[in-house]
């Protein structure tokens, strides 16, 4: 039975992947193999050492422990792209937001008294201070050309934008997506300085945190909107009000609402909805159910952002899933402690990221608690499982 720990809610249909005659699901659970978590911290939360792998509903993994999971050899799975499209809607909706100043002109109707001739005549007389500008000719920055900043640039496009996206290390698979007239910055500064408005589709890293700051606002043409449904932390959010205050900026549409920016009145905060859609939650659970079970049965890898893409089809007899330092020799020393066990190997296989190596050995027969002990205690091996029979 494999035991199975949700540190938020999870969509049932995800849950659903995990058959209950070899899953234990459940909240609060002791010794868990595999967590699945939203958006809880887990930066300080005491991970137990059963834990064999992390499953990411979701896209981002700011708040997993990502390196020290390595150092453990658990693996740490996300759902890439499975909620691009939520939030590729809410961007636009943000851009619309901000264009035609809904949520202002919303809050003035809201507040509006009197009989229906008295509201209709305070329409009339303040609509004025609403009015707003149109999307097409207009251009959009996309800073990060992932999952969502091309799905993004792509709508923005059918909108009749002009759109500019910056991502130094956008894949092929990417590029090949993005429609060809979305034109390439070649820095930061070069977008920000074409933008009309700009939006962030980057992860949280040392790297990318206050990639916005007081000087590359200024870059900014005067009456430009910012969006931010990546990550509180990418921009620095006081130098933003500060741009707002001075008019130097239009507007901020964000998916984080904090003390500073959520009564601003050129700000619209929204309470992290980026991926909350009913399809989304339920891609995002099935995908990392789907490879937790695999990677727990089998010890296949898809979509770790920490280990190797491995894949080797498994019987269910006797294999043993190994995950270590990719440096020289471990599969000799693996292969020799196995021989020594009177082992025979079937099938191999070895796959390396950065410095993790995952190593699937199928043998004849099961390995004995000794064997297992003696694998474990080889330098640089980070973990070592058993599966099958
Ligand atoms: N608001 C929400 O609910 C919500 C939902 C999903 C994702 N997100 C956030 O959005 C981020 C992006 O999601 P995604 O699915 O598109 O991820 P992704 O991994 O598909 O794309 C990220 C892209 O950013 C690029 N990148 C990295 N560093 C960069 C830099 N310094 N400059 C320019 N580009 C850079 C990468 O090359 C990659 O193409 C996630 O990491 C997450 O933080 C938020
Ligand atoms: O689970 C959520 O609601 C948010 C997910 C989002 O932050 C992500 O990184 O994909």
């Amino acid at each position: 039975m494999f035991k199975i720990q949700t540190l938020n809610n999870i969509s049932v249909a995800g849950l659903e992947r995990l058959p209950r005659d070899r899953y234990e699901v459940a909240s609060e659970i002791a010794n868990p193999d595999a967590i699945l978590v939203r958006s809880a911290k887990m930066h300080e939360l005491p991970i137990a050492p059963s834990v064999k792998a992390i499953g990411r509903a979701g896209a981002g993994t700011n708040n997993v422990p990502v390196a020290a999971m390595t150092g453990r050899g658990v693996a740490v799975f996300n759902a890439p792209g499975a909620n691009a499209n939520a939030v590729k809607e809410l961007v636009i909706a943000g851009m619309l937001i901000a264009a035609r100043n809904i949520a202002q002109a919303w809050q003035f109707s809201r507040s509006l008294t009197g009989d229906d001739a008295a509201i209709s005549q305070a329409v009339e007389s303040g609509k004025k201070q609403f009015g707003g500008f149109e999307l097409p000719g207009r251009t959009l920055g996309v800073i990060g050309l992932g999952a969502i900043g091309v799905k993004v640039a792509n709508a923005a496009r059918a909108l009749g934008m002009k759109v500019i996206g910056y991502d130094p290390t956008i894949t092929v698979r990417r590029a090949w997506q993005l429609e060809s007239d979305v034109q390439a910055a070649l820095s930061i500064d070069d977008l920000l300085a074409r933008s009309d408005f700009v939006t962030f589709h980057v992860p949280l890293t040392d790297a990318t945190r206050h990639m916005i700051n007081a000087e590359r606002i200024q870059t900014l043409p005067k009456n430009a909107v910012l969006l931010n449904f990546s990550r509180e932390g990418i921009l620095d959010d006081a130098a933003v009000v500060a741009a707002l205050d001075q008019g130097h900026l239009y507007a901020y549409c964000c998916d984080f609402p904090s003390n500073l920016l959520k009564d601003h009145p050129r700000v619209v905060t929204l309470p992290h909805l980026g991926a909350s859609t009913r399809e989304a939650e339920d891609n995002c659970a099935i995908m990392v159910a789907d490879q937790i079970r695999e990677y727990l049965e089998s010890g296949n890898v898809t979509n770790a952002v920490n280990f190797p893409e491995i894949c080797l089809p498994f019987n269910g007899d006797h294999r043993l899933a190994i995950v270590n330092s990719n440096v020289p020799n471990m599969v000799g020393q693996i292969s020799t402690d196995l021989a020594a066990a009177g082992l025979n190997i079937i099938d191999m296989l070895n796959r390396s990221r950065g410095d993790v190596a995952v190593t699937l050995i199928d043998v004849d027969q099961r390995c004995s608690d000794e064997t297992l002990a003696r694998l474990q205690g080889i330098s640089g091996v980070l973990s070592v499982r058993r599966l099958g029979g």
